[in-house]
């Protein structure tokens, strides 16, 4: 498989502001990768800097083997063969659904537009609406178009920033596994930004986790829930919560609720100071446990129920037990843990410093 997207070493700054620093990853022809992180960490802003709207402080961005974006160099948007797709749709409202998708089609004859059309409309399932203005539809659907639109250039890639965020959660898991099979289908490639994890994990074959600026994982979903790289990773990906413990015999944790025996040899001296993550499926209910939690919170889920337990020195973690089971807040659960694969952090190592 060929490297379509190569993000070298970039840096990204507003006026003197750095925003975001030392960003590489790359991604293969019809591969998907998610830029996933809280508020404010710079997504959008890479996102924009692939697109060709801002351009590289330092770094560089290839598209192909081809340099885009360097300190001296920027290709014009439209000269990228990158698509986009926006939050809010982004349609011209004064142009049919046909009209809106054959808009970027200006070098095709009239024949080829009305072919490519159809073909982009059936793509996304909406040749029924051809002939409709964007309010005469739902965000769904205009999200649809949106992408239709987007695709029918032929681009070698597309851009997605937050597409579902305006819609309800049952439509943006649709929407977002049906993109997903749209790309996958074409083998094109796709960057979306998201700060919704679940998406990210359904959508995405690479996920990168920034933090203030900084790459912080670049991964697969299974590599960031089972490997984060750092605590930030394990705290923003997955439910999960970090209790102090001291290592014993290289794979062993002895924490304030028992000793945790892992499935790995860490290469600390005995009574290293660690961090030991803990996931609510490593904690599980069982009346003959030793140790005895309070129920802090509990959110119903149909199938399970979600706890949120306080430990008797007063830190927090969470579990999900079958929803038969029925505590009220305060009442007290006997727990065991039941970690096969331990996450541990060395509190003496820094690890991958998030300052900028
Ligand atoms: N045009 C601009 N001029 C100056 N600073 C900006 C500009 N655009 C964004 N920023 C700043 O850059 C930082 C990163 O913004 P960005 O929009 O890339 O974050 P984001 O991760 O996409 O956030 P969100 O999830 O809230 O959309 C923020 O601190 C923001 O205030």
């Amino acid at each position: 498989m060929s490297t379509l997207l190569q993000v070298d070493a970039i840096e990204c700054r507003y006026d003197q502001l750095v925003i975001t620093r030392d960003i590489s990853f790359s991604l293969n022809q019809g591969d998907i990768c998610c830029l996933l992180g809280p508020s404010g960490c710079g997504k959008t802003t890479l996102l924009r800097t692939i697109a060709g709207f801002d351009p590289v402080y330092s770094g560089s961005i290839s598209l192909n083997g081809s340099i885009i974006s360097s300190p001296d160099t920027l290709i014009e948007p439209e000269e990228r063969r990158i698509g986009m797709v926006f939050q809010d749709y982004a349609l011209f409202p004064h142009l049919t659904i046909r009209e809106n998708i054959a808009f970027g089609l200006r070098k095709l004859s009239k024949q080829e537009k009305g072919e490519r059309v159809t073909e982009m409309l059936d793509l996304v399932n909406m040749r029924d609406l051809i002939d409709r203005y964007p309010h005469e539809l739902s965000g769904g659907q205009q999200q649809r178009v949106a992408l239709a639109r987007a695709l029918a250039p032929r681009p070698q890639m597309i851009l997605l920033d937050e597409p579902f965020s305006n819609l309800d959660s049952e439509l943006r898991k649709h929407l977002g596994l049906e993109v997903r099979r749209i790309l996958k289908s074409q083998n094109i490639s796709g960057v979306l930004v998201t700060h919704d994890q679940t998406e990210a994990f359904a959508m995405a074959d690479y996920v990168g986790v920034l933090n203030q600026g900084r790459m912080q994982q670049w991964d697969t979903p299974y590599n960031l829930y089972h490997e984060p790289a750092n605590q930030f990773v394990a705290n923003f990906v997955g439910q999960g919560y970090l209790i102090p413990g001291q290592l014993q015999d290289h794979n062993k944790v002895s924490t304030e609720v028992g000793i945790i025996e892992g499935n790995r040899a860490y290469p600390w001296a005995d009574g290293t100071d660690v961090d030991v993550l803990l996931r609510p499926d490593d904690i599980i209910e069982n009346p003959s446990g030793s140790i005895t939690a309070i129920v802090d919170q509990y959110t119903f889920a149909g199938s399970a129920t979600h706890y949120r337990l306080r430990l008797p020195s007063g830190l927090i973690v969470e579990s999900m037990f079958n929803s038969h089971a029925e505590y009220d807040i305060g009442d007290p659960v006997r727990i065991e843990v039941k970690a096969d694969h331990l996450i541990l952090f060395n509190n003496n190592v820094k690890d991958n410093p998030v300052s900028v």
